[in-house]
């Protein structure tokens, strides 16, 4: 059993640690992620010229190839200075990436996948709905009604980030109500997001400011046949393994705030003195470092299990739920512990505790509920449904 990265990936982690502390430092993060109406356009600049809006797409439609693993290794490297602005990455290579490239057909990937993989197209994701929440499926109101050359949408999303400055929203709606089970009859349109009928509103929020989530209000907006993906009726059964995808991403973001938690908190221990000593020779605070180590240990061998098995095509389910539940719970704790050990530091806007504290935050809520997250792991386990 070898639980080493491949030599590749090594490399390629390597690569972008170097780049994430020369060109995205964490002084700058916190400038960033502090404008709350200024989506960081240079950030998303900075990522083009690295190519690293083509990772994970195939290298015949321009991208620079890569897998989950890939994607995971960036996305927790780039989280470790980033926090959450690492989604300003992340949300085209889940959205547009990554759904394009599953289950668009040809023309669909030749059409966006050579723009997203050269940072000229954004994409956002509109799947939740107000009176939903992570029961995405009970609260679908959302309506595509068919008409004459494609489809008219009704309906409103919440939470759809940086849909303010999105050139396509990958958009979750209702086309069969008759159907028997509520994850039939739903289909996936890649709507532009200019588009008239469109209005997209940001929320203002406790982390990940200049990222921009948005309520979509969505009043009779025409999408062409050509802008549905993968077959009408059948989108939940091509989501899931998008869904699982977003989960194992959740838990690589969560990974490389516990790195920046730990690096910060181990630098403050070893320069910081009190009572006529370096405050790393306490040994209250060596336990608190010694556990964001060991979370950080148990995450890490759990990401790479679930990425490998997504890579291999194997049903990862319950593992992308554990992961995110995981990492997202002890993300939370680490960056908690982190201000504790920073003290009044650690709460100031002047140093990085608290902007990951908050930015973790979001992830013991979505993409799904830890506590939707953990009723479907005991399903699994052969419990009866709770909910
Ligand atoms: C919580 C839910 C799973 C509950 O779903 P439902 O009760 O409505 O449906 P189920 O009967 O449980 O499932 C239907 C069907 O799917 C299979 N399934 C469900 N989950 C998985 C999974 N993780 N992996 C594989 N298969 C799965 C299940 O076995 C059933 O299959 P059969 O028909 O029996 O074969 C669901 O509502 C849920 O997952 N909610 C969370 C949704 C979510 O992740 N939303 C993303 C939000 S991201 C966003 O909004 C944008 C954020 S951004 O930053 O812009």
């Amino acid at each position: 059993m070898d639980f080493e990265l491949s030599e590749e990936n090594r490399a390629f982690r390597d690569m972008v640690r170097r780049w994430v502390d020369t060109e995205a430092p964490k002084a700058w993060a916190r400038e960033l992620e502090r404008n709350e109406h200024d989506y960081p356009f240079a950030l998303w600049d900075k990522f083009t010229a690295a190519g690293f809006h083509g990772i994970g797409i195939d290298e015949a439609y321009g991208g620079q190839g890569g897998d989950v693993m890939t994607q995971m290794i960036l996305g927790r490297e780039l989280a470790r200075s980033l926090g959450g602005l690492a989604w300003i990455w992340g949300l085209t290579s889940f959205a547009g990436g990554k759904s394009i490239g599953v289950y668009g057909n040809e023309e669909q990937k030749k059409r966006f996948l050579p723009a997203m993989a050269r940072g000229e197209l954004r994409a956002s994701i509109g799947f939740t709905e107000p009176n939903g929440g992570t029961d995405v499926l009970g609260a679908l109101s959302t309506t595509a009604e068919r008409v004459d050359g494609g489809w008219v949408i009704n309906g409103e999303k919440i939470w759809c980030s940086s849909s303010h400055v999105a050139d396509y929203i990958l958009l979750l709606a209702r086309t069969d109500k008759n159907v028997e089970k509520r994850h039939h009859g739903v289909t996936l349109f890649f709507v532009p997001a200019k588009q008239k009928g469109l209005t997209v509103t940001p929320l203002p929020k406790l982390g990940m400011r200049s990222i921009g989530s948005c309520l979509v209000h969505i009043d009779n907006v025409f999408v062409p046949d050509d802008l549905v993906l993968g077959e009408p009726g059948r989108a939940w059964y091509m989501l899931l393994p998008t869904l699982n995808n977003e989960r194992i991403m959740v838990g690589a973001f969560c990974l490389g705030v516990i790195d920046g938690v730990l690096e910060d908190a181990l630098d403050y221990m070893k320069q910081r003195k009190a009572f006529g000593k370096t405050i790393g020779s306490f040994q209250a605070l060596q336990h608190y470092v010694a556990d964001i180590a060991t979370w950080q240990k148990a995450i890490e061998l759990m990401l790479h299990n679930t990425a490998w098995l997504q890579s291999q095509g194997k049903d990862c389910g319950m593992e992308s739920s554990m992961l995110k539940v995981m990492a997202s719970d002890y993300a939370v704790q680490a960056a908690d512990l982190g201000i504790q050990i920073l003290g009044g530091m650690g709460y100031s806007a002047e140093t990085d505790m608290q902007r990951y504290w908050r930015d973790a935050r979001l992830w013991k809520i979505g993409p799904i509920t830890n506590e939707m997250a953990r009723n479907g792991i005991a399903e699994r386990l052969g419990l009866p449904r709770s909910f």
